[in-house]
């Protein structure tokens, strides 16, 4: 029999899965003049709605498989069982770090401590399937908008929507970094956030990695004024990476966080966003410092 022609084309189709991983949902995006939605092109990005760990890629690292991310424990009985080792347990139940900082992150839904039992994975499908107080995908839906920047560099944004009829107030949680987890350390692209998400083991720090699959926060562009604000955070047993409007966003707003000192550099590039003229180092007198000082006032006044 001639051996099977491999096709890649044919084996990933919309709606469908690529292997056994996520939903292959492309993302979509308005042109810059916003005259049609055209999918991103090149985007080898799925959308998912949650963290999703390949195990092949914790195989070939050598390391042992732990989480099944892909698919959260959906009940309290089974997250006691399958899908969290006992190790992760005991680091969650202790919310203490290695350097001995007390975390001391709430969860969204319920505003509880993440080692009180009462929060559970329950509020991480809350935020996920639009119930709960949040309905995170509803509220992308309605709210916010891809769009091209109309630059090269910048490719593609996130805008609030332009025929939005209200504005998005200071402090609104927006929505949370989503990837795959890979084990640190990861081969570098544009789009890796490296946090303490959901589960810790070992003295490897897993990585957010939004190359190849990702939700609309991978689409947020940095700016050295931004206007949205980070925090690690707690959703039931889940770390993420949370965003937070950091002023009130109005309509045609651009959503921008701060990449961070060492990100363009880092990367060979230049930031270009519209704080300053042309392209400059954030880290210029004024620029990088801007940008903390804003998200220190946007940490300070969520505690
Ligand atoms: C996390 S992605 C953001 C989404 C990206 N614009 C896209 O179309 O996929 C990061 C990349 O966006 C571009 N970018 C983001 N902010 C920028 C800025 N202020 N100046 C120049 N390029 C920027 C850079 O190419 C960077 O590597």
């Amino acid at each position: 029999m001639p051996p099977k022609k491999a096709n890649a084309t044919n084996r990933v189709t919309k709606g469908g899965r690529l292997g056994h991983g996520p939903k292959w949902t492309p993302f979509e995006a308005w042109n810059f003049d916003r005259t049609a939605r055209e999918t991103i092109p090149g985007a080898t990005c799925k959308q998912i709605d949650s963290f999703y760990a390949d195990p092949r890629r914790w195989n070939a690292a050598g390391r042992p498989q732990r989480p099944r991310l892909p698919t959260l424990p959906k009940t309290e009985a089974e997250n006691e069982s399958a899908c969290i080792t006992d190790r992760a347990r005991a680091a969650l139940a202790e919310p203490v770090d290695a350097l001995g900082v007390k975390y001391c992150y709430t969860c969204f839904e319920c505003g509880r401590n993440p080692d009180d039992p009462a929060c559970g994975v329950q509020c991480y499908d809350e935020i996920h399937s639009g119930g709960g107080t949040t309905g995170m995908k509803t509220f992308f839906k309605k709210w916010l908008e891809i769009r091209h920047t109309g630059t090269a560099d910048k490719g593609y944004g996130v805008f609030v929507k332009t025929n939005g009829r209200y504005e998005i107030p200071k402090g609104s949680y927006l929505g949370h970094y989503v990837g795959e987890i890979v084990p640190g350390p990861s081969k570098n692209n544009m789009y890796l956030y490296e946090p303490q998400v959901g589960l810790e083991w070992d003295t490897d720090r897993p990585i957010v990695d939004a190359g190849k699959m990702g939700n609309w926060t991978r689409f947020m562009n940095s700016s050295c004024d931004p206007n949205v604000g980070e925090a690690i955070m707690q959703i039931g047993k889940v770390r993420v990476i949370a965003f937070f409007a950091n002023k009130t966003l109005k309509s045609g707003d651009q959503l921008c966080i701060y990449y961070g000192d060492d990100y363009f550099t880092g990367h060979g590039l230049q930031c270009t966003c519209d704080e300053f003229e042309g392209p400059h180092d954030p880290t210029v007198v004024g620029a990088g410092l801007k940008a903390r000082e804003r998200q220190q006032q946007a940490l300070g006044s969520q505690s």
